[in-house]
């Protein structure tokens, strides 16, 4: 049956999800996409355009758009799921009695269930059982996606066939997908990111410069990699695209959701209004609050991610936690060359007169 066209259930309307159905679509699968939304369905459907999500986007024709969860699940091979994290499981719980074990589960989100910390592919996992079960993740602009920008993703599977299915489906000339067998690292990175975008845009309006935003991504990183050891991944993922990569387009640009949440908490907003101002879902504003939290259970050192939380949720000023961060602690650069304990050791020894110039 190698001649016949994948079939690809989108859930999610979306701009990331809207963009992924029409890349599908043009790649020759037969696409569905489900929306809770009949009337934006219709639209899609009519207009093959997405008013709400990605206005300018000319939507393959070929995407078929319903409200109708059944009719879009069934027969699907590849099944896409680019719903909020909030909404996540009980979406995967809707569509459950339409899936089965044969198909491809794939996460395209990024955000963390604040119940046992949980990441999207293990709601995926828990839920269903399946053994198909991958995650997108990258730096992958939705609005950019749209304009055909030359883009990266990476599927991450410990499942072959899933990893292949993904990077036959979605690839194209504009979009590479690459490989990664590091499913939870992969995922972890493109949650993690969105705490330091919401930084970024903050750093931003404050009209700091681009010595502070490299800082700030570069620390943001060594953060990242501590809490991924912490939790037992591999921090060396974050080397990749879903790390390093997805960190500079969020830090970077007015189109991240998350950076403009935290320009306009910059600009002097408080964070209803930021969050309202934008109209659609920023996951960072979720995500620094439940990592904040891990990182103090579990004894991790995370100075960015608890200053950001003292900026958002106890109204620190954002200027008074920046010099507070600069006067922080000696620290190292790279802790895995030089280990942030030794640093700070030499230095309780120079203090105590034990060591002499
Ligand atoms: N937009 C991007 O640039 C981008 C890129 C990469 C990854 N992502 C990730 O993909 C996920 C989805 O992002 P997006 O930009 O496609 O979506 P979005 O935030 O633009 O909207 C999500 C969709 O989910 C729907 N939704 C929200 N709550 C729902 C509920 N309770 N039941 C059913 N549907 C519900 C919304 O109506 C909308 O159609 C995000 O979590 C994000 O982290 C987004
Ligand atoms: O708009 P954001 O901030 O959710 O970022 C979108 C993507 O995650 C960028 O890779």
């Amino acid at each position: 049956m190698a001649d016949e066209p994948m079939r690809v259930a989108v859930l999610g309307g979306g701009s990331f999800g809207t963009a992924l159905a029409s890349i599908a679509a043009d790649n020759g699968a037969r696409v569905c996409q489900w929306l809770r939304d009949p009337q934006l369905a219709e639209q899609i459907n009519r207009e093959h355009r997405n008013s709400r999500y990605l206005p300018e986007y000319a939507i393959n024709p070929a995407v078929r758009a319903s409200s109708d969860m059944q009719a879009v699940l069934e027969g699907a091979e590849l099944v896409l799921v680019a719903i909020p994290s909030k909404a996540f499981r009980d979406v995967v719980r809707q569509a459950r009695p339409w899936l089965n074990a044969d198909q491809i589960l794939v996460s395209t989100t990024k955000g963390i269930q604040e119940e046992g910390f949980k990441l999207m592919s293990q709601i995926l996992e828990e839920e269903t059982g399946f053994a198909h079960i991958g995650v997108i993740s990258g730096p992958n602009l939705a609005t950019e996606i749209a304009q055909k920008q030359l883009t990266a993703t990476v599927v991450a599977s410990d499942d072959a066939l899933t990893r292949t299915r993904v990077q036959q489906a979605l690839s194209c000339d504009y979009f590479r997908v690459y490989a990664s067998n590091d499913r939870y690292g992969v995922e972890l990175g493109g949650s993690l990111k969105n705490i330091y975008a919401i930084a970024a845009g903050m750093a931003a309006a404050l009209g700091m410069g681009e010595n502070t935003r490299s800082m700030l991504m570069t620390r943001a990183l060594a953060e990242m990699g501590r809490f991924a050891v912490s939790l037992g991944a591999n921090p060396m993922t974050f080397l990749g695209l879903a790390g390093v990569g997805d960190l500079i387009v969020t830090c970077s640009s007015q189109l991240s959701r998350n950076y403009r949440v935290g320009y306009a908490l910059g600009q002097g907003k408080n964070l209803d209004e930021a969050v309202e101002a934008l109209g659609q879902v920023a996951e960072g504003v979720n995500t620094i609050r439940l990592v904040r939290d891990k990182a103090q259970a579990d004894g991790v050192y995370m100075p960015l991610a608890e200053g950001l939380y003292q900026v958002l949720f106890e109204g620190v000023p954002a200027r008074e936690m920046a010099r507070m961060l600069m006067r922080g602690e000696q620290s190292s650069d790279v802790e895995f060359v030089l280990p942030r304990e030794a640093v700070q050791q030499a230095h309780r020894r120079v203090e105590a007169g034990e060591e002499k110039p």
